[in-house]
């Protein structure tokens, strides 16, 4: 594995550690990412509407009292669950994380919608960008952050079909790392590809 002699200079990053969490929290993320989905879907008569506001109220008072600073969070700090657990991520699973690269599978939701039933432009960068973080991250890079990311849209991408998303480091020249990724449908067809570089933070950077 191409471990970086640098790899624990992370600028001004903290380091990334694994959370423990309880068993209900994958639950918890799936069921808010569920109200997400019919957040974007719903056209509600006004009862339903009042109901569903008083107990979105209720889950708000429920959690407010609970809020952490970032490192603290378990969000996006959880590898085994969708999305590392945080609900920016699109719900994808990490299947394969080394220095060749790292592959993660899964849906595009409503919630991803653009229009006239294909994800929204904007997600395939958010996708590509997480990705492109564990690939340099499984390379042994110290973490770095995205100077430029570029996606061409090859077809238009589903929503609610499996597709598979699989990033590797090209070069690495210096402080820069560059990445590129290709997602595809489970017939291999290319949906869309991207490149990124990432520039490892000088320390103190943020
Ligand atoms: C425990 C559970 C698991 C968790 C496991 C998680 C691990 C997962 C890790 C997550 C990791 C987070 C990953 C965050 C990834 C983001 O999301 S970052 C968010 C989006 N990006 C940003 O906000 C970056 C904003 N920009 C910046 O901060 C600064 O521009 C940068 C990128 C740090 C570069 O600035 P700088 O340090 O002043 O660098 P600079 O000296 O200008 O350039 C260095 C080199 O890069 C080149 N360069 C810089 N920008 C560009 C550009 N746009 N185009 C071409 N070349 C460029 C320069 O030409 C120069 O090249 P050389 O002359 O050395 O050949």
């Amino acid at each position: 594995m191409a471990v970086d002699e640098h790899y624990n200079e992370h600028g001004g990053f903290p380091k990334f550690e694994t959370a423990k969490v309880e068993p209900e929290y994958g639950e918890l993320i799936e069921a808010l990412r569920r109200v997400q989905d019919l957040a974007v879907s719903v056209d509600m008569p006004a009862d339903a509407l009042k109901a569903a506001l008083a107990q979105t109220q209720q889950l708000v008072a429920t959690m407010e009292p609970h809020v952490v600073p970032e490192r603290k969070t378990p969000a996006g700090r959880v590898p085994r669950l969708p999305g590392r657990g945080s609900l920016l991520m699109l719900p994808w699973t990490v299947e394969k994380f080394d220095a060749d690269g790292v592959r993660s599978r899964g849906v595009f939701r409503r919630f991803h919608l653009g229009g006239n039933g294909a994800a929204h432009g904007g997600t395939l960068p958010l996708l590509f960008d997480d990705l492109f973080g564990l690939t340099q991250h499984a390379y042994g890079r110290p973490i770095s952050r995205t100077a430029y990311l570029h996606v061409n849209y090859r077809k238009i991408t589903p929503l609610n079909q499996p597709l598979v998303v699989e990033g590797h480091v090209d070069k690495v020249e210096g402080r820069k790392t560059f990445i590129s990724a290709t997602l595809k449908n489970e017939d291999g067809e290319l949906i869309a590809d991207s490149d990124a570089l990432m520039v490892q933070l000088l320390p103190g950077q943020q």
